[in-house]
């Protein structure tokens, strides 16, 4: 047995010698394991994890009928959501077989077996079983970031995550600048959990969600008869972050008059509460996050230039989602792994039209919009695939055409002639030293890629 038979992992769920002994024989190339019952069928699911599954529908006690097929279809589904599961129907059984769609099968043959048809249906199935494969082990490896619950593959992305990790540990203070739904909160967390400050608490206050009025007295606390309805001494959140960490969320809605307040307990570390007259120090980690851009602000004389500095020891810009690189697609997979679950709706996955859509989507909303609208397809999917109506997407115009590394270098070296020749004005000595390739390889190269 060759390395491939060893992969492809095929079962014949059949109860008539004759057609068993037919399909070995058409799936020669495959690893073929044969069962003729629905307790055989889930003992051979378990014992081998069988990729692809055919299925005669008509199985025992009701060979006539379809009671026993689904039942089986549906416990293989169960077992082992993702086997790819091809039920084979009689002449007149169109009706179960579409009630098999609906239930997670792959796809439906009609009998008499048409052995080049079927291997065909067979051959895409392992395909797509392969790629699903392939999709989950990216998943797991993009989710081993030491940052919990952040799913990335995005090399810009990893390299944000990478220095989340090492300044955690520092004291310096953080700006985390990006689009709303970026994930700044989620750094945020990943900042006070990787530092050693993880075992005292980390304190947040939206600046935009508390007025004005009420925001002083939230982050600097009052004494007792500070003010009317003052009734007992209550210390701000600054305070109670002691130890820890105090993240101030949405910093570019902080109103001027408490700016300057702020930048006083950043310079001195200690805090005065509204109506008293001690001075608290205080020992905290300061994050900060918002989607404003604070530069304009200052131009337009909304944000102190001073703050600004203060706050941005250190600033992180995370990029939108639109701008990761197959980062769309990824937390789709991540999301639909979750919500199925959830749903209890484990044999749904994405049409191709849906994968599509969801990359070429330019998300706005960035991963909350995404997470919303995967969680929503999830309960309106009606068969076992999501699709990119599901989606309330548009399939994209130019879909997703896999295609080999050679036509991608291809691609690059042709851009990258046309560039560098353009910009030597055509000197051939020039350019084939800006390249790195000797004078005879740029030829070469002109030639093939029709340059003159
Ligand atoms: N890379 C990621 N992987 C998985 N889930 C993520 C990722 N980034 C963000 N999320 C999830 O998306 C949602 C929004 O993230 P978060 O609240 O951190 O964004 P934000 O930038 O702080 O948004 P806002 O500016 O609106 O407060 C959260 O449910 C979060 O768990």
């Amino acid at each position: 047995m060759n390395a491939n038979q060893i992969q492809k992992k095929l079962l014949v769920i059949e109860d008539d010698p004759g057609l068993q002994k037919q399909l070995r024989w058409s799936f020669d190339d495959c690893n073929v394991a044969v069962a003729s019952d629905r307790e055989s069928a889930l003992a051979q699911v378990r014992r081998h994890e069988p990729a692809v599954v055919t299925m005669d529908l008509g199985l025992p006690p009701d060979p006539d009928g379809a009671t026993e097929g689904l039942a089986t279809l549906q416990q293989i589904l169960a077992v082992a959501p993702d086997t790819k599961v091809i039920v084979l129907t009689g002449n007149q059984n169109h009706e179960n077989a579409l009630k098999a769609i609906n239930m997670g099968a792959y796809d439906f043959h009609q009998k008499p077996l048409d052995a080049n048809v079927l291997s065909l249906i067979v051959n895409r199935a392992f395909y797509l079983h392969r790629l699903q494969r392939e999709n989950r082990e990216l998943l797991k490896s993009s989710s081993s970031t030491a940052i919990p619950g952040l799913i990335t593959n995005d090399p810009g992305m990893v390299k944000i995550c990478q220095q989340i990790e090492r300044i955690a540990s520092s004291d310096v203070t953080v700006t985390l600048l990006g689009e709303s739904g970026t994930g700044k909160e989620v750094l945020a967390k990943a900042l006070h959990q990787l530092s050693d400050r993880n075992s005292k608490r980390m304190v947040a206050v939206n600046c935009a969600a508390i007025p004005e009025s009420l925001l002083e007295a939230e982050l600097f606390g009052y004494e007792k008869g500070a003010f009317s309805g003052a009734v007992k001494q209550t210390p701000g959140k600054i305070e109670l972050a002691q130890g820890g960490t105090f993240f101030l969320d949405e910093i570019g809605d902080l109103p001027l008059s408490l700016q300057a307040k702020l930048l006083r307990f950043l310079q001195e570390r200690v805090i005065e509460r509204i109506g008293g007259r001690e001075l608290i120090p205080v020992d905290v980690r300061i994050v900060c996050a918002t989607h404003q851009n604070l530069k304009k602000m200052i131009e337009a004389g909304t944000f102190r230039e001073d703050l600004y500095y203060r706050l941005c020891e250190i600033s992180i810009h995370i990029p939108a989602l639109r701008d990761r690189i197959g980062d769309a697609v990824l937390l789709a997979h991540h999301f639909k792994n979750q919500f199925r679950v959830k749903e209890k709706r484990q044999s749904l996955n994405f049409s191709q039209d849906a994968l599509d859509a969801i990359g070429s989507y330019s998300w706005p909303g960035n991963i909350r919009e995404i997470e919303n609208c995967i969680k929503r397809a999830v309960i309106m999917a009606e068969g076992s695939q999501i699709t990119a109506a599901d989606l309330g997407l548009q399939p994209a115009a130019d879909s997703f055409a896999p295609v080999t590394l050679r036509e991608v270098r291809d691609k690059a070296e042709h851009e990258m002639l046309i560039k560098v020749l353009a910009r030597v004005n055509g000197n051939v000595a020039r350019a084939a030293e800006l390249l790195g390739v000797t004078r005879p390889t740029l030829y070469d190269l002109m030639n093939r890629h029709g340059l003159k």
